[in-house]
């Protein structure tokens, strides 16, 4: 493995998680997390940081404000609109007039490059849509230190009619842009399209500077913007953790160690110790979102260097480069063996070691690996249940009665939202005297407790009474109370628990949790596990 930074081209990174990333579903930014974001890619060192769009929300328009006030160590803030409406002017188009009304260095506008666009979506003649672009680029000129043109649809106008695409990238050009970024707006175009693509741009205006804007319709969104900066793009557009419209944008989250770790290129401010917080940032951005990152997703999903089948546990304990690509510490992230029923005795073996058993004889090996089996076999898992595999471990080595305690739990207002409507629950369950399980929660006090049980459940529970629990819900009733059902038979309604928590948020969370707890001791009184609570409420 080699960490090979080498190239002495800078690529620029654009960051649009607060405005392309903004249109996925499910995904709503308050100020203040666009203002955390903002602060966690100026810290991890993005160039240009795409905060939003002018007047087109709230939310967007009173971030601007703040923005103009404010400086960041390493990044430029970028804000976006479109070019004017046809039916108006530079100066009578109050969209565009508030979008540019901006006190921030950098303006993208975007604006049609596919004939077939001008003529369905703005419907227009194709030259008026060359002189809108050219004179709202203009405007900005004068106004921005860097303006930058996002040519949409940039790639199915150029196979379409490419003399209409290249003339709106002249005209661009010759309006004063600093960029012209070209996008695969609709997401469905292969590398080898865009590598081609660069190289029609390149030859045909040689010096000028180019980007990459990228969809991830085809699932090639990452692969296309490796192609687009080997075709020569200085910028590459992404997002954190690759939301976005659709099936989201460029994921920035791999294509920067891409970019730095193999293909070599430079990014003014990513080095080493920079490319180690990328774990640490897609997780904290996650958490700004209330998503939880895809497990499987390269680089910084928590799958990513999780090692679960025997034959690669045993490789990866002599050497971790037989089924890793890079050292996980290179970008913030850590190595995982997990045992299962795909585990052979090297995993357990390590996994006993672990645990601080010096010694096991190789029957009590072969022991446990066909215990794990056939416990598999009828719907436990362990892989994500370690506390349950460690009580069983415990169990078979005549350790039985080893206490699994409920540590720490807390609940606190998050500082700084607004709606003060979001909550911080930490929980930490310690075993044998160590953390074993911690969990962090930022969420609205339902999300949060449904999210803390689910984890609960699925993680240190359920995998020793997998029928036992079918389902947790918590309701917020208008009285301000908290109810939760802990359903915990086979037939939902029979033993079904109502609890109802009173008092402030932060104590009903905790009553929540206490009656899990409670439901948890009844659910468990046949294996005899001791649980001890100490709570902490500092609301
Ligand atoms: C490729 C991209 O991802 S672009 C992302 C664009 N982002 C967004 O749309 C999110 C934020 N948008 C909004 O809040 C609203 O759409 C606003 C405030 C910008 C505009 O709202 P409205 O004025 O009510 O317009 P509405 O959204 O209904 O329609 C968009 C208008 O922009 C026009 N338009 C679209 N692209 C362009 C362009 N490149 N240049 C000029 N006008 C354009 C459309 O033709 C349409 O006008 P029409 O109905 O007269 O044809
Ligand atoms: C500009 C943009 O978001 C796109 O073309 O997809």
């Amino acid at each position: 493995m080699n960490n090979n930074y080498s190239r002495t081209q800078f690529i620029e990174l654009y960051d649009t998680t607060l405005r392309d990333g903004a249109q996925t579903k499910g995904i709503h930014f308050s100020l203040s997390d666009k203002l955390t974001i903002i602060d966690l890619l100026d810290d991890f060192g993005i160039d240009i940081i795409e905060a939003g769009w002018n007047g087109a929300n709230v939310t967007d328009t009173n971030l601007f404000k703040e923005l103009g006030r404010r400086t960041l160590g390493n990044s430029r803030i970028a804000a976006f609109c479109s070019t004017f409406r046809p039916a108006l002017s530079v100066d009578s188009d109050p969209v565009f007039r508030a979008g540019t009304a901006v006190n921030v260095p950098v303006m993208t506008l975007f604006g049609k490059s596919w004939d077939f666009q001008v003529r369905e979506g703005l419907k227009i003649p194709l030259e008026q849509n060359i002189a809108i672009i050219a004179e709202s680029l203009a405007y900005c000129r004068r106004r921005f230190d860097t303006v930058i043109f996002d040519a949409e649809h940039f790639f199915d106008g150029l196979e379409a009619n490419p003399d209409y695409s290249l003339a709106v990238v002249e005209a661009a050009l010759n309006a004063g842009a600093d960029r012209i970024v070209l996008c695969d707006t609709n997401g469905g175009k292969l590398p080898g399209q865009i590598r081609q693509a660069m190289e029609t741009v390149r030859n045909r205006f040689p010096g000028a500077n180019f980007g990459f804007h990228g969809h991830n319709d085809a699932d090639t969104a990452v692969a296309n913007s490796l192609a687009a900066v080997d075709g020569g793009a200085l910028q590459v557009q992404g997002t954190i953790n690759g939301i976005g419209e659709r099936c989201g944008n460029t994921n920035l989250c791999s294509l920067i160690p891409n970019l730095a770790l193999k293909c070599g290129y430079q990014m003014k401010f990513i080095t080493p110790n920079r490319l180690a917080l990328l774990r640490p940032l897609s997780c904290r951005v996650s958490e700004v979102m209330r998503l939880p990152v895809t497990e499987n997703q390269p680089y910084v999903g928590d799958n990513a260097f999780t090692h679960k089948a025997g034959v690669h546990i045993a490789s990866v304990l002599k050497h971790p480069g037989c089924y890793e690509h890079i050292e996980p510490q290179w970008v913030g992230h850590r190595r995982e063996l997990v045992v299962s029923e795909q585990s052979g005795r090297v995993a357990i073996s390590h996994k006993l070691k672990g645990m601080g058993y010096k010694t096991c004889e190789e029957a009590t090996l072969k022991r446990l690996v066909e215990e794990i089996k056939r416990l598999s076999s009828q719907g436990y898992a362990f892989d994500r249940a370690e506390i349950s595999l460690e009580l069983l471990i415990h169990d078979m080595l005549g350790e039985q009665g080893k206490g699994l305690t409920l540590e720490h739990l807390s609940c606190v207002p998050l500082a700084g939202i607004e709606s003060s409507q979001l909550f911080r629950i930490e929980l930490a369950l310690c075993f044998a005297g160590s953390v074993r399980f911690r969990r962090h929660f930022s969420e609205h006090p339902v999300a949060a407790i449904q999210s803390m049980l689910l984890a609960l459940m699925r993680e240190e529970w359920a995998e020793f009474e997998p029928p036992r629990i079918q389902q947790v819900s918590v309701e917020a009733l208008s009285s301000g109370h908290l109810r939760a059902w802990v359903a915990l038979g086979a037939d939902k309604s029979s033993q079904s628990m109502v609890v109802t928590g009173a008092g402030e948020r932060a104590a009903q969370c905790l009553a929540v949790v206490e009656s899990y707890r409670w439901a948890w001791l009844n659910a468990r009184q046949n294996r005899q596990q001791s649980l001890h609570a100490t709570m902490a409420c500092s609301a």
